[in-house]
């Protein structure tokens, strides 16, 4: 809806009432144009001021919309009609002009902004690009790179004065539009919203107008139908659906309260807890910083004061370094409101560390652990309060990655779990909340991806043939590189843990035969050989020197691959990108519906933003098991059905009963496989 009131005489004033974003719904899109055509038809009104409700300007198209058919007036015409306006129209702007709503702001005559507002086109970042005019009116204000950067990127920018705008001349369009498209194919990883975002910007600078929009118009048509802009879409609202949390016991989001915390200690600082200490510090909290080995923490110290000197220079803010005190005592931590255990990923260690902190801190203080896959029950088992014991599984760096799983066992408290995702979000990460087993979500669906690789391997795959065809799906990394960057020794040492790693093994099959089920030794074997990966400078790959991040391909490894096949009587064969994708991910989605089946996470889109914000899985592709959904839960069930008959002795590759349940009741959308799972809940 649209507010119009007549102020000072003269002026038409529109207010835009849509909350929480004043999106541009239909009624918001028809309130606009009826107050416009009623302020120029009002002789009284000399100018128009169109503003938004409640501080904000205005979010943009309703997303909402999106997948509905689109009613009420186009925005295209709606603002060449405000634009056309034989009187003054300012956009006044408050808080976000965010697409749509900035492209609405570009159609008026004047903009006047709060110093406070944000202004931006977030469009690629939804599979789309700015067809209201956008590409088109945008490079004309503010000249063509600048226009370019905010487009392709999607990047919102503080509202500034003109006088510190730098004057746009680009020497020369057609080397300026080259470098720009290789950069934004570079980092687009197979996305195809940012690339249409830099044609229309060409067809803006090379263009007349009217040509410019009908280019806009007709790149918008091909994004708005495509797989990803539904992908993106589904993660914009998948990203805020999982604060909306709940626990198979029925505690909610909306009906557990969280505790403040104001003090908070980290326990061990490896690279996980300083990554921990910063992002905490840079939150604005108190933290105590515990590491009982004298010269671990003096380098601590170093280390956490740079990463924050980095952090706050680069942010143009103080350094937070006066919120954290050292210290190698335990005792230390006796007064805080939290603390995050984040030593060695050692069970016995970590129980002892537990059960100091139950006689440590006082009564109340929620004992969470940094564990990335050990039991979360167990460890609470140590304390006196198994309901203040929650996982806070951060990913490497810390201080960086934007995801937490914060990991519920069976006696973890409501209160608990929502402190911990308050505590989460505070720290500007996408928290998920899950339930407790190995690996969790993450490292449980990331283990049947990895043994498809190995096994990729054994049947004749190199490294880099894996790796380009998950890289071109669009992972940053694939999962060799991953490991050697990641250290192939912490694999090694759970598989020991698992009693899996045995040193030695004879050849053939008996060798890949473990706990009854196939395993490959690969990993264990370059182990054995000291090849960790990037810190060692060999694993997978070879680098110049330790710690070296290039990785090049390495001869060594291709024939100690064809010494390990002739060893165990196994033939090499030709595998094709098809194949390593079909057998990493519908693998990894296939543990994904057993995570779902066992309640492990509550929903798909659980799974998905974890994997999108922890494991770099591609945004436009929406996640694995939106993934899932757009290639055909009956697709999916086909090819791992195919492969598991090829593989019997893989049971990661036997379809798991959600999936076959799925299908069954005929392929349901992703938003309604929670009704289907709750029925099948409901019948054990
Ligand atoms: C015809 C095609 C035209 C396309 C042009 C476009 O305009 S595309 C849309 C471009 N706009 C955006 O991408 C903006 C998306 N929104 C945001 O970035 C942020 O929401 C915000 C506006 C900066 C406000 O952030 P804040 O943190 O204050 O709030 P939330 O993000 O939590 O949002 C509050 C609720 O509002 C919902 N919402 C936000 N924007 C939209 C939108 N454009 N359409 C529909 N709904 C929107 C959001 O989902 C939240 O709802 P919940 O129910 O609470 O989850």
């Amino acid at each position: 809806m649209a507010k119009y009131s007549r102020v000072s005489e003269s002026v038409g004033l529109i207010t835009l009432q849509n909350p929480p974003v004043n999106a541009l719904s239909a009624a918001v899109r028809q309130g606009i144009v009826d107050t416009v055509e009623r302020a120029l038809s009002d002789p009284k009104v000399k100018s128009v001021v169109i503003c938004g409700q409640n501080g904000i300007f205005c979010g943009g198209a309703d997303i909402k919309e999106f997948g509905t058919n689109m009613s009420g007036p186009l925005l295209v015409p709606m603002i060449h009609a405000i634009e056309a306006a034989n009187k003054p129209v300012v956009a006044a702007i408050e808080g976000s002009a965010l697409g749509g709503g900035l492209e609405l702001a570009l159609g008026c005559h004047y903009r006047i902004a709060h110093s406070k507002a944000r202004l931006g086109l977030p469009e690629v970042t939804l599979g789309l690009l700015p067809a209201a005019g956008g590409t088109q009116r945008l490079p004309r204000l503010i000249g063509v790179p600048a226009a370019l950067d905010l487009i392709t990127t999607g990047k919102p920018l503080d509202a500034r004065r003109i006088s510190t705008y730098p004057c746009p001349r680009p020497s020369d369009l057609d080397a300026l539009f080259e470098g720009v498209m290789e950069k934004v194919r570079q980092s687009a990883r197979g996305a195809i919203a940012p690339v249409a975002c830099v044609q229309a910007v060409r067809a803006a600078a090379t263009q007349p107008y009217t040509q410019g929009m009908e280019r806009e118009k007709e790149l918008m048509a091909t994004l708005f139908t495509s797989g990803q802009a539904r992908a993106l879409q589904y993660c914009f609202f998948a990203q805020r659906a999982v604060s909306r949390w709940s626990m198979p016991n029925g505690a909610r989001w909306d009906t557990s309260k969280p505790r403040p915390v104001h003090k908070a200690a980290v326990i061990g600082l490896g690279t996980m807890g300083r990554g921990i200490t910063v992002a905490l510090a840079q939150t604005g909290l108190s933290v105590i910083a515990v590491e009982t080995q004298e010269k671990q923490l003096m380098d601590a110290k170093q280390a956490v004061s740079g990463m924050l000197e980095r952090g706050a220079r680069r942010r143009g803010v103080a350094p937070a370094l006066d919120k954290i005190s050292y210290s190698h005592d335990i005792q230390a931590v006796a007064d805080v409101d939290l603390v995050i255990e984040a030593v060695f990923e050692d069970m016995g260690l970590k129980k002892k560390v537990f059960q100091q902190l139950a006689s440590i801190c006082r009564p109340g203080t929620f004992l969470c652990t940094n564990t990335s896959a050990l039991d979360v029950d167990h460890l609470a088992s140590q304390t006196h309060n198994p309901e203040l014991v929650v996982g806070m599984h951060f990913f490497a760096p810390a201080h960086v990655m934007k995801l937490l799983e914060v990991v519920y066992g069976p006696r973890s408290s409501p209160q608990a779990v929502a402190t911990a995702m308050q505590l989460g979000k505070k720290m500007g990460k996408v928290s998920v909340a899950v339930g407790n087993c190995p690996g969790f979500v993450g490292n449980r669906m990331l283990k049947p991806y990895m043994e498809q690789a190995f096994f990729l391997l054994e049947e004749g795959a190199t490294p880099e043939l894996v790796d380009r065809a998950l890289e071109e799906f669009g992972f940053p990394m694939g999962v060799f590189r991953m490991s050697d960057l990641s250290g192939l020794d912490v694999g090694w040492r759970v598989r020991k843990g698992d009693g899996l790693a045995e040193p030695g093994a004879p050849s053939g099959q008996p060798a890949r035969i473990r706990q009854g089920r196939r395993y490959s030794p690969l990993g264990d074997l370059l182990c054995e050989q000291g090849r960790f990966g990037q810190k060692t400078g060999q694993g997978w790959y070879q680098y110049n020197k330790p710690g070296s991040q290039v990785a090049r391909s390495d001869p060594w490894l291709h024939s100690f691959l064809e010494g390990y096949r002739a060893q165990h009587g196994l033939v090499a064969r030709r595998i094709d990108n098809q194949e390593v994708l079909d057998r990493c991910l519908y693998a990894l989605i296939n543990e994904g519906f057993r995570i779902l089946e066992d309640g492990i996470a509550a929903g798909p889109e659980d799974i998905d933003m974890i994997y999108v914000f922890g494991y770099g899985w591609p945004r436009h592709r929406g996640g694995p098991m939106f993934y899932a959904s757009m290639v055909g839960l009956g697709k999916v069930l086909e090819r791992l059905e195919h492969y598991h008959q090829a593989h019997p002795d893989v049971p990661y590759l036997k379809p798991c009963s959600l999936l076959w349940r799925l299908v069954a009741s005929g392929s349901p959308p992703l938003h309604k496989w929670r009704e289907v799972i709750r029925k099948l809940h409901s019948q054990l």
